[in-house]
């Protein structure tokens, strides 16, 4: 059974100077170094809220270096933002690629750019569509004793898949909608192939 490691204070300064605790874990069951981000609860807000979750999976160029390909930056720091404000947590799932890794979402990449979508572009690699499980961030939560959770979330397959391990979402918040100059395509596929509630 996958427990908590440690727990480690760390002041965070993006997007804004927040406290935070970054918590790793043993025996998950993948070897990932999946990590917790936990955001303190305000004395204002209501403690008996259930708590807020990010489930968020790793994005190199998004999430680092603020790539318009897609959404993944922006919505990590409105995740950020939100769980900063009213406490919660952001479990960073080193899910890199939906699962395919850096160096085949960048053959992806390239496929895209002749045009399959960002799907098709996966399989033309013999990969699958979307490679992602979430065993490792059900074993998170359990660990962190959050079973009753709201959730950050506009992909349906990832809410099917935690409640289907027996996580109860309270409530899905969406992410909103983050368009840039480059992510159109990424946005569409993403609403009409994998059903995202995008708005
Ligand atoms: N293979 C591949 N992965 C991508 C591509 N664009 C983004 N990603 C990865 O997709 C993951 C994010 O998944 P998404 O399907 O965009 O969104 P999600 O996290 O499932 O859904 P939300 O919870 O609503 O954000 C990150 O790991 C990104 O690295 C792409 O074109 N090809
Ligand atoms: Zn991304």
């Amino acid at each position: 059974m996958a427990e908590v490691k440690d727990i480690v204070p760390i002041t965070i300064s993006r997007p804004v100077p927040l406290n935070a605790q970054f918590i790793s874990f043993t025996d998950l069951p993948e070897s990932d170094e999946h990590f917790a981000i936990r955001f303190p609860v305000p004395t204002s807000v209501a403690a008996d809220e259930a708590p807020l979750v990010r489930v968020h999976s790793e994005c190199m160029t998004g999430d680092v270096f603020g790539s318009a390909r897609c959404d993944c930056g922006p919505q990590l720091t409105a995740a950020i933002s939100r769980c900063g404000a009213f406490g919660g947590y952001v479990l960073y799932m080193r899910q890199e690629g939906r699962g395919i890794g850096l160096y085949n979402k960048m053959a992806a990449y390239l496929l895209q750019d002749s045009d399959l979508d960002t799907y098709a572009a996966n399989e033309r690699l013999n990969r699958g569509a979307d490679e992602r499980r979430y065993d490792s961030a059900v074993a998170m939560l359990e660990a962190l004793e959050l079973t009753d959770i709201r959730l950050i979330t506009n992909n349906p397959m990832k809410i099917d898949a935690m409640e289907s391990a027996g996580i109860k979402i309270i409530e899905r918040i969406p992410t909103g909608r983050f368009d840039t100059a480059g992510n159109r395509a990424y946005l569409d596929a993403k609403k009409k192939i994998a059903g995202h509630l995008l708005p």
